[in-house]
């Protein structure tokens, strides 16, 4: 059950029209999202987009060129504002400077001193640092863990987390995601960046895409999911017409042997006739019921459908033609008429 930690319907950020030119960079270009109370949000972009300098100005260490940001619910630009609302959050860096010469345990002491200790012994049962080193001779992946453990301590209400599971190995990482849910169960908001997609699709409730500056999408992780679709693969007994894979919510159709299934050459077999085939692979949006009424009447030796890869849909964000992704961008309301044309052709089948 959620648990609100915030006053009436605040979010816990709220950028409008967030700018930021560096003079030969514009950064962040007119961003403008909200992350609400009790969410976990995942601000997503390759090098370069964007993201830290949104995170950056949220903490008051640069300032907007245009635009307001409100962190709590005050102006991160009104600096005794700021600092009441950052005694609630926890921040990770992307790379948290810690004194090289102090212990592990001296620079919780510090943090304790300054912020206070709700819970660092539990968090200590998780992310376990090796406390009576000097940070210097600390892994990467060891200075994360001491950073999640100061990050937390405090029980903040918002945590603010640049780039969280680098350097974690995969058990650490499956431990943080747990973790992270849980703290968003007792109301905790979590908002961090990442550009990795697998972490993204494991944790967040909702995505913000940025690219060159320009925030590209908002929505919830499942509807990135949905729009993605499904990899259908099949092979048949006998040839199955083209025709017959004419329907709403098929694209990208590849006729012949999967790219997988040949790996041993590294090539693709295309097969001679184009107009009906034994085997092939598409991308499908639209209703699996109306596929597989389609399919009824073949025998086939083989059908899989699974969850496209999430970096096909980032490629459509990303790729190369700024006009490309731009109609990515601006169809996804058209791509679910296309799913919804697919359940009318089963209706009429
Ligand atoms: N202080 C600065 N002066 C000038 N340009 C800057 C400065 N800081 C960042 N930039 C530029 O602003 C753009 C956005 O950088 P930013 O660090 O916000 O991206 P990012 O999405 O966090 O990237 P990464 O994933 O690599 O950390 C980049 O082109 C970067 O080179």
């Amino acid at each position: 059950m959620m648990v609100a930690r915030l006053a009436d319907d605040m979010a816990a950020i709220e950028l409008e029209g967030l700018t930021k030119d560096y003079g030969t960079v514009l950064a962040n270009n007119d961003v403008t999202f909200d992350v609400e109370d009790g969410e976990i949000f995942g601000y997503l972009g390759p090098n370069g987009a964007g993201k830290t300098t949104t995170i950056r100005t949220l903490l008051g260490f640069i300032s907007p060129t245009a635009g307001t940001a409100r962190l709590l619910g005050r102006d991160v630009t009104d600096e005794s504002a700021l600092l009441e609302a950052k005694r609630r959050l926890g921040y990770l860096p992307d790379n948290p400077a810690f004194d090289e010469s102090a212990t592990g345990r001296e620079i919780l002491d510090l943090h304790a001193s300054i912020k206070g200790d709700e819970r660092s012994a539990d968090l200590l049962e998780l992310f376990d640092p090796p406390l009576d080193r000097e940070v210097r001779e600390y892994s990467h992946g060891n200075v994360r863990k001491l950073g999640l453990v100061t990050t937390f301590m405090h029980d903040p209400d918002l945590v603010i987390l640049d780039e969280p599971t680098s350097g974690l190995d995969p058990l650490m990482q499956q431990r943080f995601a747990e973790f992270l849910r849980a703290e968003r169960d007792r109301g905790v908001t979590v908002f961090f960046s990442s550009h990795v997609l697998s972490e993204v699709r494991r944790l967040c409730d909702r995505v913000g895409i940025i690219r060159n500056g320009r925030l590209v999408a908002v929505e919830p992780v499942d509807a990135l999911l949905d729009r993605s679709g499904k990899v259908v693969h099949l092979r048949a007994d006998d040839p199955i017409p083209a025709a017959a894979l004419e329907l709403a919510g098929v694209h990208d159709l590849e006729v012949g042997r999967s790219a997988d299934a040949d790996s041993a050459t590294g090539s693709r077999a295309p097969e001679a006739a184009a107009d009906a085939f034994t085997e092939c692979t598409f991308t499908f949006t639209g209703d699996v019921n109306a596929l597989l009424e389609r399919l009824r009447e073949y025998r086939l030796l083989d059908l899989s459908i699974e969850e496209a890869p999430l970096e096909d849909v980032f490629m459509r964000f990303y790729g190369d033609s700024e006009a490309e992704s731009a109609s990515a961008l601006e169809s996804p309301a058209g791509e679910r008429k296309n799913a919804g044309a697919a359940t009318e052709v089963t209706d009429d089948a």
